[in-house]
């Protein structure tokens, strides 16, 4: 089955800052999610006996590293621990891309987005850290010059940084298809089919508003419970997913459609009821929750469609606005929405992607938080 699905940024960043050290230890910060941890690198060094130095074309894991390690941090196969699955992936990929002489370094990482809220908060956390980690290493440049407030990477070194976030993916999520971190790592608008990534460039700007119902989940139990489903019900679930599938393809032409010839109301009733449809495949899909049925109950109310992202159960979903919704439309809804528990805020989609920053590019607010460890 050859699937598309599109896949989009949104303009709330992860930053990361890494720093050289000479503690002999390797330290990470990590103030979102209250987790300050060091090792000794004499500990670290024993997890590599055997490892294979080659990481090859960096399409599998190395299962004898991730298991050493999960017997070395006590991280059992089936937690989904928000601090576990961080800490794994940061471990794995240091390990991983320092194999040959483990460097003394401490990161710190602080993000704008939710974690775990089906914001693709992981995939940003794993670009950060593959960027930072390979830029130290000299696998990568340092594309910033000191003329610069921010630089991005050649694209095969984004490649690079793309293939080992992926890893870390691998980690938080199971089995993930990978789109996820190529947003991160690409920025934009993205074409999903058949493993191949597109970067779209001709598509609109869409307002949204971007509703956290705050109700947490695991993206690695939800994609697995949906796999679950597919196979024990393939015929029901086949033409389900195929018709998920035509509703990207029948989006990507509408969204051409607009940055060709200029949005029209049309255009915007399409994508509202392309959202109404894939909110019910989803639900059908099983990754629904009776928050986000609040959400799409709350804004239809107000003439407004939602749909989940990322992968349901909770978490966020976004809602649509039209170029006429009104202000006062769109305050009202956010106060209901608030109401109703939830974080709500007016945001819009397509943002850049992986970039390096000096100091002088970064708010007073978010260097605090960085330089504070
Ligand atoms: N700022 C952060 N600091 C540390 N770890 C983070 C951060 N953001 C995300 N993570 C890691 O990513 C995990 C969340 O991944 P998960 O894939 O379940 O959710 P998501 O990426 O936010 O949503 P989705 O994948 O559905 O879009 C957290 O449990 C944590 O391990
Ligand atoms: C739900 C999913 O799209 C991730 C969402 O962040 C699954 C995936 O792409 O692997
Ligand atoms: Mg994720």
């Amino acid at each position: 089955m050859k699937l598309v699905a599109l896949a989009v940024s949104l303009n709330l960043r992860t930053y990361l800052r890494l720093q050289s050290t000479s503690s002999g230890e390797v330290r990470i910060n990590l103030p979102n999610i209250d987790t300050f941890l060091s090792w000794e690198i004499t500990a670290l060094q024993p997890l590599l006996a055997g490892c294979k130095a080659e990481q090859g074309a960096l399409k599998e894991l190395d299962a004898d590293l991730l298991k050493r390690l999960r017997e070395f941090t006590g991280i059992s196969d089936d937690s989904t621990d928000t601090r576990s699955m961080a800490v794994l992936a940061f471990l794995y990929m240091y390990l991983a891309v320092f194999a040959d002489s483990l460097a003394s370094i401490t990161l710190s990482v602080w993000s704008e987005l939710p974690t775990g809220a089906g914001l693709g908060s992981s995939a940003a956390y794993n670009v950060c850290l593959s960027a930072a980690l390979l830029s130290a290493k000299g696998t990568i440049s340092s594309p910033l010059t000191p003329q610069q407030e921010s630089a991005r990477w050649s694209k095969e070194e984004m490649e690079l940084i793309n293939r080992w976030a992926f890893m870390g993916e691998k980690i938080i999520h199971g089995n993930p298809s990978g789109v996820d971190n190529a947003v991160g790592t690409w920025g934009g608008f993205l074409r999903y089919h058949a493993g191949n990534i597109t970067p779209l460039s001709w598509v609109p700007i869409l307002r949204i508003l971007l509703t956290n119902t705050k109700v947490p989940r695991s993206t690695k139990v939800l994609v697995s419970g949906v796999k679950d489903k597919i196979n024990k019900f393939p015929s029901v679930m086949k033409p389900v997913l195929e018709s998920v599938s035509a509703v990207s393809c029948t989006c990507e032409q509408t969204l051409t459609e607009m940055a060709a010839q200029g949005p029209s109301a049309e255009h915007y009733d399409i994508l509202e009821e392309l959202i109404d449809i894939n909110q019910h495949h989803l639900n059908v899909m099983g990754v629904g929750h009776s928050s986000l049925d609040t959400l799409c109950r709350v804004t239809l109310a107000k003439g407004l469609h939602s749909k989940l992202t990322g992968a349901g159960g909770g978490g966020c979903g976004i809602t649509l606005l039209r170029p006429e919704t009104d202000t006062s439309v769109i305050q009202s809804t956010v106060e209901e929405l608030k109401a109703c528990g939830f974080d709500c805020w007016e945001t819009s989609i397509g943002a850049p992607g992986i970039q390096q920053h000096s100091s002088a590019a970064l708010s007073h607010d978010i260097l605090k938080i960085l330089n504070s460890y």
